[in-house]
């Protein structure tokens, strides 16, 4: 290991997760380098959240012009131009990893290309360079879960979906959950046809049932199938078509595509992460309350690749990228904070939750009142010509203590933040009811919600 070089701190992963944390490292003075195998900026950015909304915009677009028909717009039609869509996705995609790594060169951060290995506890490995650093943090992110039947590997991942150049016919989404749902809607909106197979009973388990049975009737209107309790348990191909065979019936689907969004999990395999004693497992990198390895105390991890309880989010990604950094800076100080983090599925309309939902508060034997309403017929939806949105708001049993906050609907996206802002500062129903806000806006419906 002669000429190997020497930093404070090295993060592998330029994600959210790596990118906060050695953003953080550099400001405090320390001498740090960031390494990924893939183009900069991580997931978010380039394969995530950012390009999907890109998408999903002209689906909203669509999805608001098709309900104005005959109430001030002209009854004509208008199409989403796939291929003109991912280029502009591209359009904005492409510049990320160059001004992700302008960003860092200006903090004096070397950012560094390859396949990151552990060559011992302090050291790694890229290429035939050897990098040594007082702390590593991994921050490897995730990948799409490996799913046990045959032909699995003919599946397309979401890399693949956000890259798709034309657009098939017909796609089958396995599974019924964030990315299944969200993308069936940019699919449905561009004219594929487009079906989701989930193995459980309920799609989006985690959210409110009755906005999630307001979403399904909103996502079968628009064209999309979805069918519950069944696996796609093989695929077979005949000519350039797929046949997904089901677990729980004799018939099978024939698509163009079949899309994993089937869950996914940390990206651990790819590091030899024995070499470096880190201790992981299946669930991801073992981490203690700070975010350190429970092997390793030089190495710390952030984000989807940690087995912390944070779900996988950009937002939770940052929140454990900066801990960790905080920690290495100035010892083992600060813990991340699970509860109340708010949730988005950008459907069309989009759900929104933070805190508890009924079965948690009963769960830990909080009797809580539970108010539901749809607000179809409220001024935030009907001058948009929605038909299906709704609130679910659980308030502990003498209304002092705002516990969920559950909205489907126009801007729900964004009211929920105003939610979260008040559980999380113990805001009372009373007090946010007694806010004054703008008008007419989706947050002046808060009022009217408590
Ligand atoms: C399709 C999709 C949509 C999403 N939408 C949302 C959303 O709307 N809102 C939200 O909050 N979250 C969303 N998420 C989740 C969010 O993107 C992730 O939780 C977040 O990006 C994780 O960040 P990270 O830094 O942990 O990992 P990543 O951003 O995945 O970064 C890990 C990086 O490490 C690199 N790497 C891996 N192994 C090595 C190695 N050995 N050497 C060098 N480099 C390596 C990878 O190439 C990658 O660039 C979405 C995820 C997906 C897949
Ligand atoms: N808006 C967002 O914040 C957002 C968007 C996309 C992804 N993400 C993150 O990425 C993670 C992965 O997303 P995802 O949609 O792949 O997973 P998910 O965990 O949201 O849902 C996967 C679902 O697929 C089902 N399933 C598993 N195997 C199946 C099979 N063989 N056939 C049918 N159904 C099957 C599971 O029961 C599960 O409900 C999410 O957990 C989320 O944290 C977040």
């Amino acid at each position: 290991m002669n000429n190997t070089q020497k930093y404070d701190f090295i993060a592998i992963g330029s994600g959210v997760a790596g990118s906060t944390a050695v953003i953080e490292c550099a400001r405090h003075g320390l001498k740090t380098a960031i390494v990924d195998n893939k183009p900069y900026g991580g997931t978010c950015p380039l394969r995530g959240s950012d390009p999907k909304k890109i998408l999903l915009g002209a689906a909203e677009l669509y999805d608001w012009f098709s309900r104005m028909k005959n109430t001030g717009i002209i009854n004509g039609d208008i199409r989403i131009d796939w291929q003109n869509l991912i280029q502009y996705k591209c359009s904005y995609t492409n510049n990320i990893p160059m001004k992700v790594e302008q960003s860092l060169k200006k903090m004096s951060i070397d950012s560094l290309s390859g396949n990151a290995e552990f060559a011992n506890e302090n050291t790694l490995k890229i290429g035939d360079k050897f990098y040594t650093a007082d702390n590593i943090l991994v921050a490897s992110g995730s990948v799409p879960t490996k799913l046990p039947f045959n032909g699995a590997e003919m599946m397309s991942s979401s890399d693949d979906f956000l890259s798709l150049k034309t657009l098939p016919d017909k796609i089958i989404f396995v599974g019924g959950g964030f990315i299944s749902m969200e993308f069936a809607q940019a699919a449905a909106r561009a004219g594929a046809k487009s079906i989701i197979v989930h193995s459980g009973e309920r799609i989006l388990l985690g959210f409110d049932k009755e906005l999630v049975g307001l979403l399904n009737k909103a996502a079968q209107e628009s064209g999309i199938d979805i069918i519950v309790n069944n696996r796609v348990s093989k695929i077979e191909t005949d000519g350039d078509t797929l046949i997904a065979h089901l677990s729980n019936s004799e018939e099978t689907i024939r698509a163009d595509m079949i899309v994993h969004g089937a869950g996914r999990m940390a990206n651990v395999y790819n590091m030899n992460l024995e070499t470096g004693n880190v201790a992981y497992d299946s669930g991801g990198i073992k981490v203690n309350e700070y975010m350190q390895n429970t092997s390793n105390s030089s190495v710390y991890a952030a984000g989807d690749v940690t087995d912390s309880e944070g779900p996988y989010l950009a937002t939770v990604a940052a929140m454990e990228g900066r801990i960790a950094a905080e920690n290495i800076i100035h010892g083992n100080k600060r813990k991340p904070q699970y509860e109340n983090i708010p949730s988005v599925v950008f459907t069309i309309p989009t759900l929104a939750s933070v805190g508890m939902q009924e079965e948690d508060a009963a769960k830990a034997g909080i009797k809580y009142n539970s108010r539901f309403q749809e607000t179809s017929d409220w001024f935030t939806s009907y001058r948009v010509g929605e038909k299906y949105s709704g609130y679910k708001i659980i308030t502990d049993e003498n209304n002092t203590k705002i516990l969920g906050a559950h909205l489907l609907g126009p801007s729900s996206e964004d009211v929920i933040n105003l939610f979260t802002f008040a559980i999380n500062r113990g805001i009372t129903p009373e007090e946010m009811k007694n806010m004054v806000y703008t008008y007419p806006t989706a947050s002046s419906d808060i009022v009217y919600m408590l």
